[in-house]
């Protein structure tokens, strides 16, 4: 006779990392910054934007993918910075750890294409108020895509995939990094969400093809099957440019909800994230317990190879 199943029995996720009152509500800022072909000109213009966001009370300031270059594989070369040699090989995030340390906020700096070696990689670094770089993302997910008569484009004819998941926990909580294309994939977001994290953050540039249809739906989704935070950042749109990104930047509710968002210009859409709606929503709707880990489970490969080698 088969054994019922005890929900109490399931694999559970960790509860959520204790976080003094003072960082559990905060201010976000999106800012969705218009990007040229003229770095220099990029970088004082993000830098700004930074300012003015921590101006209007943000502790957490969110950019958008790719803002030091124009969305190109032609361009990702030119622009790429040595993230790790830093200095002058790296004007775009020597900017993001001066102004978060001066300002004395955390920057999820969108991404930049990075060289390192003879690769390159879409990248997102996060800095924390003491000016430090806590997290790099490379981008696990590549844009390839093919609509015919609507857009094709491969980020792999210039770009090497990057190969972990990025937690990271900084002074507003603990933080789960993706870059555009990876939200499409609901593993990495529950991965995630499995190891504690409040909010993720998807600095991303959608089209007008795909925008429309499913940007804000699949910031929704991650945010309700995950019962998390979720944020977004794209470039503003400049209808002239070889991409033309769909802009709406978005702040999602752990319910779901639209807390802040904007349409395709710039700005800087500010909202207030509140983690106690994560309990509560958690408490109300315990879809935690009442998953069926007898019947399928997540895989955290990176958690269980590291487990076995006894970290
Ligand atoms: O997934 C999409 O539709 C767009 C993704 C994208 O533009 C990107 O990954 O850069």
């Amino acid at each position: 006779m088969a054994t019922a199943y005890k929900p109490e029995e399931a694999r559970r996720p960790p509860a959520l990392p204790f976080l003094p009152a003072a960082v559990s509500k905060f201010k976000i800022a999106l800012c969705q910054l218009s990007v040229t072909a003229d770095k220099v000109r990029n970088i004082a213009h993000a830098r700004k934007a930074i300012e003015e966001a921590a101006g209007k009370g943000a502790k957490l300031v969110v950019l958008p993918e790719i803002w030091n270059s124009p969305y190109s594989n032609e361009s990702f070369p030119v622009y790429a910075e040595d993230i790790d040699a830093g200095g002058d090989a790296s004007p775009s995030t020597l900017m993001l750890s001066e102004a978060a340390y001066r300002l004395g906020i955390t920057i999820v700096g969108g991404s930049i294409p990075e060289r390192c070696g003879d690769q390159l990689y879409n990248t997102s670094c996060v800095f924390g108020a003491d000016g430090k770089l806590k997290a790099k993302h490379r981008k696990i997910h590549l844009f390839d895509i093919d609509i015919p008569g609507k857009i094709t484009f491969q980020e792999s004819k210039t770009l090497a995939a990057g190969t972990t998941p990025t937690i990271v926990d900084t002074d507003v909580g603990r933080i789960g990094i993706g870059i555009c294309y990876d939200i499409r994939f609901q593993e990495l977001a529950m991965i995630y969400a499995a190891r504690g994290a409040h909010l993720l953050c998807y600095p991303g540039a959608f089209n007008m093809t795909t925008g429309p249809l499913h940007w804000e739906l699949l910031q929704r989704a991650r945010a309700v099957d995950n019962q998390i935070y979720v944020a977004t950042c794209s470039p503003a749109r400049d209808a002239g440019a070889g991409y033309t990104a769909w802009g709406h930047s978005t702040l999602v509710s752990p319910y779901g909800e639209l807390i802040a968002t904007t349409e395709h210009e710039e700005a800087i859409v500010v909202g207030e994230i509140d983690y106690s709606l994560i309990d509560q929503i958690r408490m109300g709707l315990p879809l935690q317990k009442q998953r069926r880990g007898d019947l399928y489970q997540l895989v955290d490969v990176e958690r269980l190879s590291s487990e076995e080698k006894g970290h």
